[in-house]
């Protein structure tokens, strides 16, 4: 599904795009690095804050590029370490992104390492039975711009918070590809927006630091593998067989295990770093003893980390998470098999952190209002 704005946004742009199109207009190649250094370096918010270029090339850039395309409406923070970030974007729909900030000792809480999740698409097709974000099904996919406007408007909210921010340029540790949607769904804009994000004359972020999870598209973790940039990937497994995993993840119907695991194992020997498994515990669906040894064996044949995450309570679903006995239990297994595992607590539950869950609110709110 595509959307077409009426202009299209700067921070969708590559500085050969932008470069061919000042090209067009006479203008001499250093301009389009001069512009996004305003934006991305200066981190300016308006067309005449960018003082080095003639009135005529500032408006002529107002007139064809929206400076911005995704408008902060909301920014909550929780009683823990969890920022949570609705955007509007041009066609009034809303995304989220989140920053989880996990506190080190000896720092201050905007010291602490921050990872940033990010959202690619309006909604999700993928149709998970526990997810929020896939509740209504896909609207649409996010442009380039959008992805990337999703990470200025952290930089803009951490410029404000710290001084920490302006002089790292991205004063965030991680990004990763784990909010709304299915990253691998919308490939191509992904990996644009990723190339602005990791570009010199982008944010300057690492590669490496950029973790993609999917629900498992097998032929596009093939492609992903083959990207000379090299990002990280995380799988959400969620069932350590095809019984279970079927049963809550309708995409293992086309890409069951026996397609799934060796696609990984290819990405991870192509790498030669360790892959995650994100495994949601949900009571009674996946949380079992026969569920963990399956889920060890997978993972010692994968040399993978393991992410077991307590499931978040999703308003109109009926699933819970176990116990914190249980989950103990669960992971104990995956420990005593030494494999590198975390239980991660969840954070920002007060939030709505799992995931679309502040969209679906806010949008029902203004149902409400209409
Ligand atoms: C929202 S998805 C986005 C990335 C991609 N579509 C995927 O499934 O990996 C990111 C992660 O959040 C997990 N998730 C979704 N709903 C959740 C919930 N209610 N509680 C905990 N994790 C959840 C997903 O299973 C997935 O591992
Ligand atoms: S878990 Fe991921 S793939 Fe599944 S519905 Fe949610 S966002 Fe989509």
């Amino acid at each position: 599904m595509k959307y077409t704005p009426i202009k299209p946004p700067l921070t969708g742009e590559t500085l050969e795009t932008l470069s061919d199109r000042l090209k067009e207009r006479g203008e001499p190649a250093f301009r389009a690095r001069q512009i996004l250094e305003w934006l991305y370096k200066k981190r300016v918010r308006s067309w005449d804050a960018m003082t080095n270029l003639s009135k005529p090339l500032r408006a002529w850039l107002a007139d064809t590029f929206e400076l911005m395309p995704a408008a902060l409406v909301l920014g909550r923070q929780s009683a823990d370490v969890t920022d949570k970030l609705l955007l509007e974007l041009g066609d009034k729909s809303l995304i989220e992104t989140v920053i989880i900030r996990a506190p080190q000792d000896g720092v201050g809480v905007d010291h602490s390492r921050k990872t940033i999740c990010v959202s690619t698409q309006v909604g999700c097709a993928m149709a998970c039975v526990f997810c929020a974000s896939g509740l209504a099904g896909l609207k649409r996919d996010l442009t380039a711009g959008e992805i990337v406007a999703q990470l200025l408007q952290v930089c803009y909210r951490e410029d404000a918070l710290t001084p920490r921010a302006h002089a790292e340029l991205a004063s965030f540790d991680n990004i990763v590809v784990m909010g709304m949607g299915e990253p691998l769904a919308n490939y191509d804009a992904l990996m644009r927006a990723l190339t602005i994000v990791n570009a010199d004359w982008g944010l300057g972020f690492g590669a490496r630091r950029i973790t993609v999870s999917t629900s498992g598209l097998v032929p596009k973790i093939l492609k992903l593998a083959d990207e000379p940039l090299g990002f990280r990937l995380a799988v959400s497994l969620h069932g350590a067989t095809d019984e279970v995993r079927e049963k809550i993840m309708p995409v293992n119907k086309a890409y069951p295990l026996a397609k799934l695991l060796p696609a990984v194992m290819a990405f991870s020997e192509k790498h030669g770093r360790m892959i995650t498994l994100e495994f949601i515990l949900i009571a009674d669906v996946n949380d079992s003893f026969d569920q963990a040894e399956k889920l060890r064996d997978i993972a010692l044949d994968l040399h993978a980390h393991v992410n077991l995450i307590p499931y978040n309570t999703v308003e109109g679903l009926p699933w819970k998470r176990p116990s914190n006995n249980r989950q103990e239990r669960f992971a104990d297994v995956l420990r005593n098999a030494r494999i590198s595992v975390t239980l991660r607590r969840e954070k920002g539950h007060d939030i709505d952190a799992a995931c679309g869950q502040l969209r679906l609110r806010t949008e029902k709110e203004r149902e409400q209002q209409l």
